[in-house]
């Protein structure tokens, strides 16, 4: 187990027991959050089984939507932690009451979009504020490249800047955690110091091949990807990974991989 320390959130006054960056957690693995993509509860605990040296588990929406909380209580009874990534974004009363609902599973992460806005964001901070959950802001999904955020999304300003302004957003409203690119780490962590918790999807092996024969390039959907020592040297505090450990042919070689790169 890392180090844990208290971080208060100063909007919303809940005292949350996570790492912060000045303080990574000794263990270089349990910078790894490990994403349990199916919807199979037995599939999920066969990784979690095969796996006892992961520390922290994601449930997204696809296992939470096919079974629910079982998978939580499940984690916890193996002494997990739990990032819940239901990604909420909907309007405020919606999503303030939905967050009271995760929380009270005693979750440690839980996502919602910045791009609801700060109204919405402050329902979830409202509604999470008596638990030891974290929320973190989703900021722009890794999946989209620049060209599809300014050509699709019509986002005309820098996505970049556009990333910096959902997370000062979040950062208003207390959500002092960020779900973001590893290649937008660096200017994220400039700006917010260490106090911010970063986490960032969109690890790969290598920035142009996935390393994995299961998981070809043309078939990834992450676009703003780099590997598991570039995102930590950048500074963030979390990487989140699925399909690189969950789709290799041996999952437990590919973690500690990732493990190796985490500690150098
Ligand atoms: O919030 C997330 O976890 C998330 C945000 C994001 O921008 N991109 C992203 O990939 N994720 C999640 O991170 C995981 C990445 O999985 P792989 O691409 O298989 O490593 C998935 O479970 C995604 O839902």
């Amino acid at each position: 187990m890392g180090i844990p320390t208290s971080v208060q959130n100063p909007s919303v006054g809940s005292a949350v027991s996570l790492p912060s960056s000045t303080n990574l957690p000794l263990n270089p693995c349990e910078k790894l959050i490990v994403a349990l993509d199916t919807d199979s509860l037995e599939q999920a605990l066969e990784w979690v089984d095969l796996l006892p040296q992961v520390l922290w588990w994601k449930v997204g929406s696809e296992l939470f939507t096919a079974v629910g909380s079982p998978i939580l209580q499940a984690l916890k009874e193996r002494g997990k932690r739990i990032f819940l990534d239901l990604k909420l974004h909907d309007i405020p009363n919606t999503v303030g009451r939905a967050t009271r609902v995760a929380v009270s599973y005693g979750v440690d992460l839980l996502t919602i979009h910045a791009s609801g806005g700060s109204a919405m964001m402050r329902a979830a901070a409202e509604a999470a504020q008596s638990s030891s959950c974290r929320l973190l802001a989703v900021t722009l999904l890794t999946s989209l490249s620049p060209e599809q955020v300014q050509q699709e999304l019509g986002i005309g300003e820098d996505p970049a800047d556009y990333i910096l302004h959902l997370a000062q957003l979040a950062q208003a409203q207390g959500l002092t955690g960020l779900v973001c690119s590893p290649q937008e780490v660096s200017r994220l962590r400039q700006a917010f110091g260490s106090e911010v918790l970063l986490v960032t999807p969109g690890i790969r092996f290598s920035p142009t091949n996935t390393g994995n024969d299961a998981l070809h390039r043309l078939e990834d959907d992450q676009q703003r990807i780099w590997t598991p020592a570039r995102a930590l040297q950048a500074g963030a505090d979390y990487l989140v990974v699925g399909r690189p450990v969950t789709a290799a042919p041996d999952p437990v070689a590919a973690f500690q991989q990732l493990c190796d790169a985490a500690a150098h």
